[in-house]
């Protein structure tokens, strides 16, 4: 494990070196056929304008005391679910470090490999920019599979599997990472849950099996409890963690299946017990952010993210598309002290499409009587 001050020292010290297929990040969400379909079209031009229109950064300290700043200076943050520099993970990392926090990261294992020679060949550089001139480092990463609580949990083709083998033996299960950031980063301030996956996502729950249900609640909504039961008790007085959900958690969304919106409900659910738990046990705070569409990788992997986010841009309140940024931005309020009194909530950082009950744009409104 190691202190990360520059790519190559960063990845050279990773303890693993896991073989992947160029194609092989999480066969059930990204599925390359799917990925290079929506790759192939374009998106619509007004959305290409939108696009890098929102770039709010955050005031680290504030200037000649005007301005209310978010100051992590000295927190240390732990974030579950950052494989590439498109998803929330990346942006609420990097927001975290906009405001002065200390990063390390758990990434899945089977993206571990892609990830770090992606970070090596300075793919990410650019997206690795901070406003103060410095790059987005991070002191540790940890191989790490949110499914898993402990090594007796692994099924025996998991730990035979090369990648997992490769992993190295300070182990990747939830527990496992929890013992190896406590004895190699010390306690922590904020905890991240930014991951997801549905081997079954583009089946209706009407034809989803008790596996692939099951599944999904697993990866997206237990490991968030996992997490909490692990690192809450290497977590400082005072801290706060978040996880990531989405409004098919409580409206209709047609094409969120396979039980991920099941999840994303248990996951909500689980954010008001934790906070109440973990509030008087470990004195920490518990909140998610219902974020509207995104075109991740995750996401791309579900089939219409495309869709979604021209749907959002027609209807929701706010006409722009929704930037990374602006959801990183919402976490590192929520994890900051300015935040101290919130927990147990949701919020949604969406445009306002939550709020809408009927779609401005619905061809039905534009037909005469
Ligand atoms: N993209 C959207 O439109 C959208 C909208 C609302 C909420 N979200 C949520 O945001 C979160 C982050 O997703 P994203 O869209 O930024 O995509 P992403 O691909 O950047 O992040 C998902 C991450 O989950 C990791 N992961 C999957 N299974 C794992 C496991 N078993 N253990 C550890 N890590 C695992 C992947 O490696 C990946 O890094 C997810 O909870 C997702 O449901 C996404």
């Amino acid at each position: 494990m190691t202190t990360l001050s520059a790519p190559r020292a960063v990845l050279a010290n990773v303890r693993t070196t896991i073989p992947v297929p160029p194609v092989s990040l999480g066969q059930s969400l990204f599925r390359p056929c799917v990925h290079q379909q929506l790759q192939s079209r374009p998106a619509p031009a007004h959305l290409h304008r939108a696009q890098h229109r929102q770039r709010a950064t955050i005031v680290t300290r504030a200037a000649g005391g005007s301005g209310l700043a978010i100051d992590l200076t000295g927190k240390k943050a732990f974030i579950a679910g950052v494989a590439d520099d498109q998803g929330f993970g990346w942006a609420i990392a990097k927001a975290l470090a906009e405001a002065g926090a200390e990063i390390s990261l758990g990434v899945w294992v089977p993206a571990l490999k892609i990830f770090e020679g992606s970070y090596t060949k300075g793919k990410f550089d650019k997206s690795r920019q901070l406003s103060n001139g410095g790059l987005l480092e991070f002191t540790h990463i940890f191989p790490m599979d949110a499914v898993y609580d402990t090594p007796e949990g692994v099924p025996e083709d998991v730990k035979s599997n090369k990648r997992y083998a490769a992993a190295g033996d300070k182990g990747f299960t939830v527990s496992e990472v929890a013992r190896n950031v406590e004895s190699e980063v010390g306690k922590i301030d904020l905890l991240v849950h930014s991951l997801a996956n549905g081997p079954e996502v583009t089946k209706p729950l009407l034809e989803t099996s008790r596996h692939g249900y099951l599944a999904a609640l697993s990866a997206s909504a237990y490991s968030n409890v996992s997490m909490l039961q692990h690192f809450g008790p290497l977590m400082n007085e005072n801290g706060a963690s978040i996880s990531l959900t989405y409004l098919a958690s409580e409206r209709i969304i047609p094409g969120y299946g396979g039980g991920m919106s099941s999840a994303k409900a248990a996951l909500e659910s689980d954010t008001r017990v934790l906070a109440y738990e973990a509030g008087r046990k470990h004195k920490i705070r518990v909140n998610a952010i219902s974020a509207g569409p995104l075109g991740s990788r995750a996401a791309k992997a579900i089939g219409f993210i495309d869709k979604m986010i021209a749907y959002s841009y027609a209807n929701a309140p706010i006409q722009k598309e929704l930037a990374a940024s602006e959801v990183g931005n919402a976490a590192a309020f929520l994890l900051s002290p300015l935040a101290s009194a919130i927990t147990g909530t949701v919020i949604h950082v969406d445009n306002g499409l939550h709020a809408m009950g009927l779609a401005p744009d619905s061809a039905t409104l534009q037909t005469s009587e």
